[in-house]
């Protein structure tokens, strides 16, 4: 069982131009719409497998009547907490050679009583082994120690606690000790001050938060696929894109991919080349599209557990 928090969701619009061209009207030559936010691509990714999650999230204004109609028609059960602010708009401009540029809304002003209708709700599949995950960016009003509440509350229950968020929201979170963390790189290099240059570099930090006492540190790595590093286990696997066409919620296909394969009961290194897999279909997808079984065909994981530490990391 997996429960997927968003306190941040959005509606995704992702137009493609042909150059992003500053200070210009741009003609876009496509343009689609999908629901979004890092937990809501997570549950709509596992439930285009064939899983069952489900996915909180608040909802509210004319952009939230659209965000749960485009919900609606997905696979995934939605647990909706209604608030008196409007679901944010998220933009993906796409260029053709796959550059995508993300403009992010800061969200709807949340009320504590929103905040805890969102705990309530996701503390409702927090029972023992079952896994619970906390993804994006917190709106205005939410407080910066909700996902480590959301660690405290949902591990004392008993359940696993997923977290991939960004700045001092998962600094809190990393201090309560979730179960797995999902950074991309910029994201650990901001959590740890690091620089990371190489494979080796990651590891070494991942190996650090390990050791703090976080069983999973998986770290997606864009074209050169993802880490896992645990007690016991290093692993990498990266799969080749050559026809690139949006990364917008590759790195929550990952994650959705990687927990769906720990809660059949995957071998951690299974479940990270199952999450490289549906990161690196997604990326072949539009918009914030996510892939369904036919779409993994083809793709082909490049997997060791012996990773060699001097690679140098894609810019
Ligand atoms: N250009 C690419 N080629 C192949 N796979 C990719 C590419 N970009 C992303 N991926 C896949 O998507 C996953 C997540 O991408 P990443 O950009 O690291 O995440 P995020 O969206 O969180 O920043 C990677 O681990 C990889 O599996
Ligand atoms: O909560 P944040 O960090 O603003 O991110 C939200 C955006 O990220 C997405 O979840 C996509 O995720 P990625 O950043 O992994 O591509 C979009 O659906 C959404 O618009």
């Amino acid at each position: 069982m997996i429960t997927a928090l968003t306190p941040n969701p959005s509606v995704d619009r992702a137009v493609t131009v042909r150059d992003l061209d500053r200070g210009q009207v741009l003609r876009a030559t496509s343009a689609r719409v999908d629901p979004g936010g890092k937990g809501v691509n997570v549950g709509r990714a596992i439930a285009a497998m064939g899983g069952d999650p489900v996915v909180v999230v608040p909802s509210g204004g004319p952009e939230g009547a659209l965000f749960e109609a485009l919900l609606a028609q997905t696979d995934v059960t939605a647990s909706v907490v209604q608030v008196s602010g409007s679901v944010r708009m998220n933009i993906s401009v796409l260029e053709p050679d796959g550059t995508t540029t993300k403009l992010n809304e800061p969200g709807p002003d949340l009320e504590d009583t929103d905040v805890a209708s969102l705990m309530t709700a996701t503390l409702a599949g927090a029972t023992p082994g079952a896994w619970v995950a906390g993804c994006g960016s917190l709106p205005p009003g939410a407080p910066i120690d909700l996902y480590a509440r959301l660690v405290r509350d949902a591990v004392s229950r008993g359940a696993l606690v997923a977290i991939d968020s960004s700045g001092a929201p998962m600094r809190a979170a990393v201090a309560a000790r979730p179960t797995l963390i999902k950074p991309n790189r910029e994201e650990l290099a901001e959590l740890t001050d690091r620089t990371l240059d190489t494979l080796g570099a990651v590891i070494d930090t991942a190996q650090e938060l390990v050791r703090l006492g976080i069983a999973y540190v998986a770290v997606s790595l864009g074209r050169d696929g993802a880490v896992l590093v645990t007690e016991s286990a290093v692993a990498h696997a990266r799969a080749v894109v050559t026809d690139p066409v949006s990364t917008v919620g590759a790195g929550d296909c990952m994650l959705a991919g990687l927990l769906s394969g720990l809660d059949q009961g995957l071998d951690a290194a299974d479940a990270l080349e199952q999450g490289v897999r549906w990161g690196a279909a997604a990326v072949r997808l539009p918009g914030t599209e996510v892939p369904t079984p036919g779409d993994l065909d083809g793709i082909h994981v490049e997997f060791t557990r012996t990773p060699d530490r001097h690679t140098p990391l894609d810019d």
